[in-house]
């Protein structure tokens, strides 16, 4: 395994181009494209069915594309064997040898691509102090945790240090606890040895908590790529919009109106900060407007006129639901500034200008 490269001189680790793949009728990926810096850690990010299994397949060699490319640190593998990839596999259901001890489902890959016994047990060793597993490798399987059975199933995975290593929703088994352990052990491992990581998940949590670069995939495409920050600041259509950012980003229908800097909408006119070049007065809208980016007005101030239908308390911050002139709106406040606030109460909101999200009716597509 290599050390982490600087982002500057990243060479690219994968790059799949234009790539289809049908099922007998199902389409699975249509047209899919994406690149992966060395190093990164890459999330394929999207509901069940959305192709995630499917490209990670494609690029360890399990299925062909009926077109596109395949490229691996720049050689087309696109039609080619599963074996000299570099590449490394970690199933969702991660199924272990059950009659094998620790030791001997680490060193299997080993055993198969007869490594010498010597090179075996020192790689063995160093995979299980790598991922905390020494003190286990004479146990079953069925004596360990879920999360040691998860990291013995990694292990499996590193120990032929693959240059490229793929994870399908490994932590879906998990109760919530062992996958945030998981999760920041995952992240120690990238970090430790700078490995590219390509991690499929349909979790909302995990994707932005891991992921340094989120494909959003819909319908076997990608519909965005981006940081977290970048999808979550600036998402390119209400897919995304909806997708990332939790409580979910409130939609409001309206119309464009004047000079293109103000929405008409069922809540009054929503100003925003900028003008809107590309959209035309009259246009059909929907203005979205993140939970954290609405306030309670203050003092004297104006703002839109709603009453509290649902308090949330979630520990330091509360969610709560507003109704205003049909519409409902969830804004998440700091505990100590919802104390007090009751339901069926009314209160003046105030949306914040600079974060209104504009986007066409007709095909969700983001106006800038
Ligand atoms: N071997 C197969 N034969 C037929 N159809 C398949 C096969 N593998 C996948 N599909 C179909 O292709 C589409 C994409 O499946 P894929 O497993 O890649 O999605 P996914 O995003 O990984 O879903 P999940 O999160 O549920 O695992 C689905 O409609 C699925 O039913």
């Amino acid at each position: 395994m290599q050390a982490m490269a600087s982002p500057d001189t990243r060479s690219i680790a994968l790059s799949l181009k234009n790539v289809s793949k049908t099922y007998g009728r199902v389409g699975a990926l249509h047209n899919l494209s994406f690149s992966v810096a060395e190093g990164r850690f890459f999330v394929l990010f999207g509901p069940s069915s959305v192709g995630k299994t499917t490209t990670l397949r494609l690029i360890a060699g399990l299925v062909a594309p009926d077109r596109g490319r395949v490229e691996i640190f720049g050689r087309d593998w696109t039609n080619g064997t599963i074996a000299g990839r570099d590449v490394s596999m970690v199933f969702q259901s991660f199924a272990l040898y059950p009659h094998l001890s620790v030791y001997k489902n680490l060193a299997y890959p080993l055993c198969e691509a007869r490594v010498g016994r010597e090179e075996i047990d020192s790689r063995v060793r160093e995979t299980a102090a790598m991922l905390r597993l020494d003190t286990k490798l004479d146990r079953k399987p069925g004596t360990l945790s879920g999360g040691e059975q998860q990291r013995v199933a990694l292990g499996r995975s590193l120990i032929r240090r693959p240059r490229i290593l793929l994870l399908d929703e490994p932590l879906t088994n998990l109760d919530a606890k062992l996958r945030h352990e998981m999760r920041a052990e995952l992240k120690r491992l990238h970090r430790q040895f700078g490995l590219t990581i390509v991690y499929a998940t349909p979790d909302e949590l995990e994707a932005l908590s891991m992921g340094e670069e989120i494909a959003v995939l819909r319908h076997g495409g990608v519909v965005q790529t981006g940081t977290p920050d970048e999808l979550y600041e600036t998402p390119r259509d209400l897919y995304v919009a909806g997708k990332i950012g939790s409580p979910p980003m409130n939609m409001i229908k309206g119309m464009l109106a004047g000079d293109g800097t103000v929405i008409e909408s069922a809540i009054g006119p929503l100003p925003f900060a900028r003008r809107l070049n590309t959209a035309e007065p009259g246009e059909a809208a929907v203005v979205g407007i993140r939970p954290s980016d609405i306030r309670l007005a203050t003092g004297a101030e104006s703002g839109v006129t709603a009453s509290i239908a649902m308090l949330e308390p979630l520990g330091d911050i509360t969610v709560i639901s507003m109704e205003a002139c049909g519409e409902t709106l969830r804004l998440v406040l700091p505990e100590a500034a919802a104390s007090g606030l009751e339901r069926g109460q009314q209160a003046s909101i105030v949306l914040d200008p600079s974060k209104l999200h504009v986007f066409r009716a007709s095909n969700g597509q983001a106006i800038t």
